[in-house]
């Protein structure tokens, strides 16, 4: 029986390079943001599993005993190293009275919950008595992996209740992280969650997610860069909504409807992240002017390639004008067809520029802040050292 009231964190992304074609096996880089993901995880009323997602307005609570016939009865040939299958997810939609084929974020975000709780509790442990409640300060389906932080979050958090993982935080102590055994572990199970959600997932978000910092990856490989320049950036969420699911799979038709076409751009994008690892693991830790000009352009280049890609979207045609009347350089981050971009913001830009960019851009409508790049990981805390800031979040829900 859980009897701690813990919480567990996880930090949003940018990718620099690489979206989409990670997918396809070429490189990506990426780094975590200062944004983050908590779920606060307490004991619950014996046989009640409850959740609550303010962020995507649900709130919802079982028997447990219900919850293991359930899965004893869908999966009892689970194979953890298959996607989630369509005959486990539709008896998981039947039985939550989700419709079929319903793509709306409440729906999905609770079934990758059911998913992974009952997979997890299946293989480690018993379907748990506890409360969860997990709220997000990144902005749900614009880019910068929310569906990850909430993946990496509900599988830390899981596999510690059924004590596949420790519980690493020692009375008297605020914060605690994993050991890179049980990271990978947390990492492999964020990313069946991922499935549940985006379909193909490349696994590059669950593993920023996990694993924080600045890293390459490609087709499961991690490998974090062994430096990385302080860069200034400006994201900005354009606030069109789109699905990574539905992106991806439209990327994936357009390769197979012509693929001699496509299949050169995807190897350029590859050669622009190998390009811009080698340019940033040379960089001096502070930058000066004269380091930005190559970064510039592999932005423009890349966003003209995931243009032809097709993740495009007007909004990010506006973006990308407005930052260049500024003599900035934007480009898409994450899935396209909306959400956000990044803007390289060189050291020389004085403060003036960068104001009169951000006006521009909200006078678009959009929303956009400077951010810290290369962020922890998975992270577990003691509720009472939660900032007021993080607190806020979790009274509104
Ligand atoms: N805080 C949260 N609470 C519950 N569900 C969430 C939360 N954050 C994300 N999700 C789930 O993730 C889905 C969004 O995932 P999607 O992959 O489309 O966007 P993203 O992860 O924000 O962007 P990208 O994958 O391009 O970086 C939502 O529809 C919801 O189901
Ligand atoms: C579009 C994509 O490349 C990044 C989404 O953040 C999808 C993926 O890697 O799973
Ligand atoms: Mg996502």
């Amino acid at each position: 029986m859980w009897a701690r009231e813990l919480a567990v964190s996880a930090p949003g992304k940018v990718i620099l390079h690489g979206e989409h074609a990670v997918v396809l096996g070429k490189v990506a880089l990426a780094v975590a943001l200062d944004l983050r993901t908590f779920l606060r995880l307490r004991p619950g009323a014996e046989g009640r599993l409850s959740v609550s997602l303010p962020g995507v307005g649900v709130r919802r609570s079982w028997d447990t005993p219900g919850l293991r016939a359930l899965w004893g009865r869908i999966a009892a040939d689970f194979d953890e190293s298959k996607s989630p299958s369509v005959e486990e997810l539709d008896a998981l939609r039947e039985f939550t009275g989700i419709a079929a084929g319903a793509s709306a974020p409440d729906s999905l975000a609770t079934l990758a919950f059911l998913y992974m709780c009952l997979a997890i509790s299946s293989k480690y442990g018993d379907v748990p008595s506890v409360d969860i409640v997990v709220w997000s300060e990144l902005p749900t389906g614009a880019g910068l992996g929310s569906s990850a932080a909430y993946a990496v979050c509900l599988a830390a958090a899981l596999l510690m209740v059924c004590g596949a993982i420790s519980c690493p935080l020692q009375e008297g102590e605020s914060t605690a992280r994993w050991t890179e055994e049980e990271l990978a572990l947390i990492n492999s199970w964020a990313f069946r969650g991922e499935r549940v959600i985006h379909g193909n997932p490349s696994g590059v978000d669950n593993a920023v997610g996990t694993w924080g910092g600045a890293l390459r990856y490609q087709a499961g490989k991690i490998t974090p860069l062994k430096r990385v320049p302080t860069l200034r950036i400006l994201l900005t969420n354009t606030k069109v909504p789109r699905s990574t699911k539905v992106l991806v799979a439209g990327v994936k038709e357009k390769i197979l409807k012509f693929p001699a076409i496509m299949n050169p751009v995807l190897d350029s994008i590859d050669a622009i992240s190998q390009e811009c690892q080698s340019v940033l693991e040379t960089m001096p830790a502070n930058p000066s002017p004269e380091h930005y000009p190559v970064l510039e352009e592999f932005f423009d280049i890349n966003q003209h390639h995931l243009n032809v890609l097709g993740v495009g979207h007007p909004s990010l045609d506006r973006l990308c004008q407005v930052t260049a009347s500024h003599r900035l350089h934007s480009k898409l981050t994450g899935a396209g067809g909306g959400g956000c971009g990044i803007t390289l913001l060189p050291p020389d830009t004085s403060p003036l520029a960068v104001e009169a960019a951000k006006e521009d851009l909200c006078a678009c409508g959009f929303e956009c802040w400077e951010t810290k790049i290369g962020a922890p990981g998975v992270t577990l805390h003691s509720c009472s050292s939660l900032s007021a800031r993080v607190l806020h979040g979790l009274a509104q829900s």
